[in-house]
């Protein structure tokens, strides 16, 4: 292996597409209040309505205040996610994902790919809502992990019925926004199945060789994010990176590839990425909504 720096020659990303020196400017994404809208005052839901469409149509992002997901299950999830990934590798690596599988631990990607690996470790798995009674999260992280983490598979059981139910509301925003009323995506996503992604980024002694995540746009329909308050994120907006920092008590949503389909490239996906640092350590919690596929004609 050889080494640049004390990089390793696979995590430095060529010349056009490493993170700039300095850091890009902030990009101002509007912020709906998902209280107000809900409360069907007429005025509220026609700014909102107006904010989301303007937004999509340009780059699919924006954030939601006010969702009512319980803060301290928020928090429980970052600090279940420092447990885990303090954990030691072979610990970590009982759950390691397997070759074509979404699922499961992975470190870097190593085995998958073999340049511009990801500077983070990850443990993604999947979320039925299809059967309310079947809580697929819990038995995962029994089955794969054992009985020490029942309560991890309790917490994001938990944070993914949090973020189920608020992908549902969103959608009513979504529907709104194109003028097909609020249960239109609502019913079509009701019962779905996404993937649960805990996102860990070590700090990096050369954060301006490395990427956290690389340039890509979500294959899957809508992407809701909390990250914690050490800055990374980054969006791609008119051949420009800008950055989206943390704002406590939102999440970052973002449209995926699929719902541009669906809203024949009305609404865009649009690329982003996560940049690193050199003194902190940067968590996400990525929740990817997906639709049934029995309801994809
Ligand atoms: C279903 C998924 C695959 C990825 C995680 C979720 C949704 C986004 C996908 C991904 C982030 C897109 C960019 C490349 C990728 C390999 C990554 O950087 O993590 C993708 C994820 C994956 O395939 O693991
Ligand atoms: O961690 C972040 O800020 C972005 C993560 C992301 O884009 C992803 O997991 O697909």
């Amino acid at each position: 292996m050889q080494f640049q720096s004390n990089i390793p020659s696979q995590f430095i990303w060529p010349e056009n597409e490493k993170p700039c020196l300095t850091k890009p400017p902030e990009f101002q994404v509007p912020t709906i209040d998902l209280k107000t809208f809900l409360s069907g005052d007429a005025e509220a839901v026609s700014e909102a309505c107006l904010q989301v469409n303007e937004a999509c149509k340009k780059h699919g992002f924006f954030l939601v205040a006010n969702h009512g997901v319980n803060a301290k299950l928020i928090a429980q999830a970052h600090e279940l996610m420092n447990d885990f990934f303090s954990l030691k590798l072979p610990q970590k690596q009982r759950a390691q994902r397997k070759f074509g599988d979404c699922c499961g631990y992975a470190s870097s990607f190593i085995g998958r790919f073999s340049s511009k690996l990801p500077w983070k470790e990850t443990l993604s798995f999947r979320y039925s809502a299809s059967d309310p009674s079947k809580k697929t999260v819990e038995e995962y992280f029994l089955s794969v992990l054992g009985e020490d983490f029942r309560q991890f598979g309790v917490v994001y059981q938990d944070y993914c019925e949090a973020m189920n139910d608020l992908s549902l509301r969103i959608m009513e925003l979504l529907g709104m926004s194109l003028g097909v009323g609020s249960k239109y995506f609502r019913d079509f996503f009701e019962g779905n199945n996404s993937v649960m992604r805990l996102n860990y980024y070590p700090p990096c002694q050369r954060p301006d060789l490395v990427l956290g995540t690389g340039p890509h746009c979500d294959p899957t329909s809508l992407t809701i994010l909390h990250q914690d308050q050490v800055e990374g994120l980054q969006v791609f907006v008119d051949e420009k990176w800008y950055s989206v920092n943390p704002k406590q008590d939102t999440f970052v949503v973002n449209i995926g590839d699929t719902f541009m389909a669906l809203t024949n490239g009305i609404y865009k996906s649009c690329l982003h990425r996560a940049v690193v640092n050199s003194k902190h350590a940067r968590k996400s919690l990525a929740f990817f909504l997906s639709p049934r596929m029995d309801k994809v004609g």
